[in-house]
């Protein structure tokens, strides 16, 4: 069976976040984005749980799919995500939740990774019925694969006993390589769930290195040179054309199932919507 699927499917029904500071760069994306399309809002050190509220607000207000990110360790108490979801539910009808341990060294409260806030079962009972988890194509830094690995059973298990929907959002990457094989693993280990791979939108590499620093993610010159960046360049800005149509040509619907996108907006989401649109004309 010949490996790969047309790239334009995979410019279809992506996602793209922003953090609780970007609502107006997207009110100036908005009419670049698919109505409908799903928006996690992130979960960062440097924002107050109502910025995040009214970034979700806004969301759904711009007839978008707001998917709050929940990062387990940040959370001080119980009541505090009692306090979140409600707010989240109330002004946003939330029905969705992307859930991540977050990158403290140790957790500020009762929740030590995304399974304890998956069993605190807070998310059905304010409306979220679909749950986001995490996915490592490259490993990550600081966690072992196997400990990653078992994280994930637990998780995916956790969310089935509570009857929700999941989807694996994977760390972005430069490299298609790992990805096509991470997913064909997933697979193989009979894991169906829909797989967002995690891409970087347009972005110089000053950026983009310092994004894949901050993230643990691999940056290595021959990687970037793949991915279409030159390290002497500094200033040199691209998108992830050359990633996207690497991961479209090793795609084999019979192997690696339900694949789409996820753009992270390091380089801001009305460039990273305006891209997408522009690219995907390109390849029409
Ligand atoms: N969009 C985002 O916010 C993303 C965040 N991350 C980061 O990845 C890390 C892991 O998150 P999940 O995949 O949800 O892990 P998880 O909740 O599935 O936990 C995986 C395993 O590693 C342990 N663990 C979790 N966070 C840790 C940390 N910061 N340091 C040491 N051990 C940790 C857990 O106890 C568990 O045994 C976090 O640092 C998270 O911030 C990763 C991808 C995306
Ligand atoms: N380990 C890890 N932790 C994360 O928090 C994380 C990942 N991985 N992978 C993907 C996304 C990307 N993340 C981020 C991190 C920072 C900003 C950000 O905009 N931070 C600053 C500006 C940073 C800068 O420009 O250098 C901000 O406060 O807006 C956005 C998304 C969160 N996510």
């Amino acid at each position: 069976m010949a490996t790969g699927i047309d790239p334009r499917a995979l410019l279809d029904h992506w996602s793209i976040e922003i953090t609780a500071k970007d609502t107006d760069d997207l009110v100036r994306a908005a009419p670049l984005i698919p109505p409908g399309t799903k928006i996690p809002v992130t979960f960062l050190p440097n924002e107050t749980f109502e910025a995040r509220v009214s970034a979700a607000a806004t969301v759904r207000r711009l007839g978008f799919i707001p998917i709050p990110h929940l990062s387990a360790r940040r959370i001080h108490s119980r009541e505090e995500l009692e306090g979140f979801l409600s707010a989240l539910q109330r002004e946003a009808a939330i029905d969705h939740a992307f859930v991540v341990a977050g990158d403290p060294p140790e957790p500020m409260g009762p929740f030590a990774d995304a399974l304890a806030l998956i069993q605190s079962d807070l998310l059905a009972a304010h409306g979220v019925t679909r749950v986001g988890i995490s996915g490592y194509p490259e490993g990550h830094p600081e966690i072992g694969s196997d400990k990653l690995w078992d994280a994930g059973r637990d998780k995916r298990l956790a969310l089935q006993e509570r009857g929700h929907d999941f989807a694996i959002v994977t760390q972005f990457a430069f490299d298609a390589g790992p990805v096509l094989k991470w997913i064909a693993h997933q697979r193989a280990e009979g894991i169906q769930a829909l797989i967002r791979v995690g891409v970087p939108g347009p972005a110089s590499v000053k950026t983009l290195l310092r994004f894949a620093a901050r993230c643990g993610v691999g940056a290595s010159a021959k990687v970037m040179s793949r991915y279409g960046l030159s390290m002497t360049r500094l200033l040199g800005n691209a998108g992830p054309d050359r990633l996207i149509e690497d991961l479209a040509a090793g795609l084999d619907p019979a192997i690696h199932g339900d694949v789409r996108l996820h753009f992270y907006p390091f380089g801001g989401i009305e460039n990273t919507a305006a891209w997408i649109r522009n690219y995907r004309k390109k390849l029409a």
